[in-house]
């Protein structure tokens, strides 16, 4: 059995008298500490597929499980407790509290839940042991997004779900991001699943999940995949 498996997952939004059907007959799995990319055009569904797997939203039919639990059937604190203690969270432009300190915004993050590993030492296997003392204004983006790495790992988390994580990024800044990710998926062992528009992020990835209309298109297993100095957008 896999580590997560999705099994023609569906998801509709009402909106008034109109159903839109964001994913539909959504299937595959993800190995632990595998990284994967699920790479797709705009509307394709990533977004819903990532909040499934969060346990920010369920599913409308099918079945999702995650280290043999049934998230698909968890109820509201069952889902609480799944998204402070088994997910880590990523997001394109970093969520950071303005007005705590890099180190703050991991110690709150690690308050919430248990087993949280030490802020401080976090923060500096992320490269930013000098700045643990500086609020998120006086950082550059990509600190920003290490910090915000930081934060998630931190809770030490089953899965990191990281949503375009260089999107707000130059293809440099970008890479050492990835660079970040990748490591901390080795060294770590922790199943990092990324959702991108940008194809040459594939490369990346252990497994690349295309997605297209709500639904997988196909996926490709990379036996190589590139360090993140092999690749620029
Ligand atoms: N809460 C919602 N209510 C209604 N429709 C929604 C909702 N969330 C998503 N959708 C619709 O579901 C479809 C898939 O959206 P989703 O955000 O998952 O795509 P995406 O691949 O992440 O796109 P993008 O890269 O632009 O973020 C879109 O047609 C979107 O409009």
């Amino acid at each position: 059995m896999a580590f997560i498996e999705l099994n023609n997952i569906k998801k509709e939004y009402t909106v008034g008298d109109v159903t839109i059907s964001a994913v539909r007959d959504c299937s595959f799995t993800v190995e632990k500490g595998e990284l994967v990319v699920i790479l797709g055009p705009s509307g394709a569904g990533k977004t819903t597929v990532l909040n499934l797997l969060g346990g920010m939203d369920t599913p409308s039919g099918g079945s999702i499980l995650v280290d043999s639990n049934a998230i698909h059937q968890y109820n509201k604190k069952n889902l609480v407790n799944y998204r402070r203690n088994d997910i880590g969270f990523v997001f394109q432009f970093y969520n950071l509290v303005a007005n705590l300190t890099a180190l703050e915004n991991v110690e709150l993050a690690c308050q919430i839940c248990r087993d949280s590993l030490d802020p401080k030492t976090v923060l500096e296997q992320v490269g930013l042991s000098d700045r643990i003392n500086n609020f998120p204004a006086q950082l550059s983006g990509g600190e920003q997004q290490r910090v915000a790495i930081a934060r998630a790992i931190a809770k030490n988390p089953k899965i990191l779900l990281c949503d375009e994580p260089t999107g707000a990024l130059d293809s440099t800044t970008g890479q050492r991001i990835i660079e970040l990710l990748q490591n901390t998926c080795k060294t770590m062992g922790t199943t990092t699943i990324l959702i991108t528009h940008n194809a040459v992020l594939a490369d990346i990835a252990d497994k690349v999940i295309h997605v297209k209309n709500g639904t997988v298109n196909h996926i490709v297993l990379n036996e190589n995949p590139k360090k993140s100095n092999e690749i620029v957008w």
